[in-house]
């Protein structure tokens, strides 16, 4: 997979070279490359933004740069690309769409700051039927969206063949079955008067099984209830519902 980065501040995406995903950059698993957006400025001032139009707070990013931008990165590689605009007026980013992006041969992320980006940067991408996703990490707001980049790579880039040690560990993600994850515990047994639960010491696989089920039902239930409502109908057995 090719990452492509357009920002004013490079420097924020670095801790994508570190530890697992650097590995993953060294292991040629993704091809990484941060593009800082006033090399596309053509003003002394490098002015990336502008007065919003109708008035307002603040400042807007202006077209121009973008688009020139967009497009010189663009034609960096044949491989089509996923534009991806965080924006906390997005649609929600989910373990949905990290599966679902994790598929892509290519992603182009555009970080916004100010009040974001001239919409039009959007519209003329899209009207040239290049794909473009604007998302949203979450329900607050950030002050860029680089921050949003690092979490939205990084769920991506976990799930891609070869990136975890342990395939096993994304395939039984917290939400992949659509619940929380339950409590986990390693050694020592006892650790401040506190003890590992004997279930998960006696051996037997079925009854650890269905006690770590219980704990994420129990869990899903107390903090995100609205994910147990959004299961579908046969996602919970006999056992789930006697729970
Ligand atoms: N989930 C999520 C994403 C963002 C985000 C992403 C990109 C940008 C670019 C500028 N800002 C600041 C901003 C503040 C308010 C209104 C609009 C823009 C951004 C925020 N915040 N929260």
């Amino acid at each position: 997979m090719r990452i492509d980065v357009i920002t004013i501040f490079p420097g924020y995406l670095a801790p994508l070279r570190e530890a697992l995903l650097g590995r993953a950059i060294s292991a040629g698993l993704v091809d990484l490359a941060v593009h800082d957006l006033r090399t596309w400025t053509r003003d002394v001032h490098q002015a990336v933004d502008d007065a919003p139009y109708g008035g307002g707070p603040g400042m807007v990013m202006r077209p121009q740069v973008w688009g020139e931008a967009l497009d010189a990165v663009l034609a960096l590689d044949e491989r089509p690309a996923r534009i991806v605009v965080p924006t906390p007026a997005g649609r929600p980013f989910t373990q949905a769409t990290a599966q679902a992006w994790s598929g892509d041969e290519r992603l182009l992320f555009t970080c916004g700051r100010y009040e974001g980006i001239d919409q039009r940067v959007v519209d003329d991408a899209r009207r040239r039927d290049l794909t473009v996703d604007e998302v949203s990490i979450g329900d607050y707001v950030l002050v860029g969206g680089e921050v949003a980049v690092l979490v939205m790579v990084e769920a991506v880039v976990r799930l891609l063949p070869g990136v975890l040690g342990n395939p096993a560990s994304a395939e039984q993600d917290s939400f992949s079955d659509g619940l929380l994850e339950g409590p986990a515990f390693t050694r020592p047994e006892v650790w401040r008067g506190l003890a590992v639960p004997d279930v998960l010491r006696s051996g037997n696989h079925a009854k650890i099984a269905r006690w770590r089920r219980d704990r994420a039902l129990e869990r899903t239930a107390e903090r995100r209830p609205d994910l147990l409502a959004a299961l579908p109908e046969d996602a919970l057995d006999d056992a789930d519902r006697a729970f």
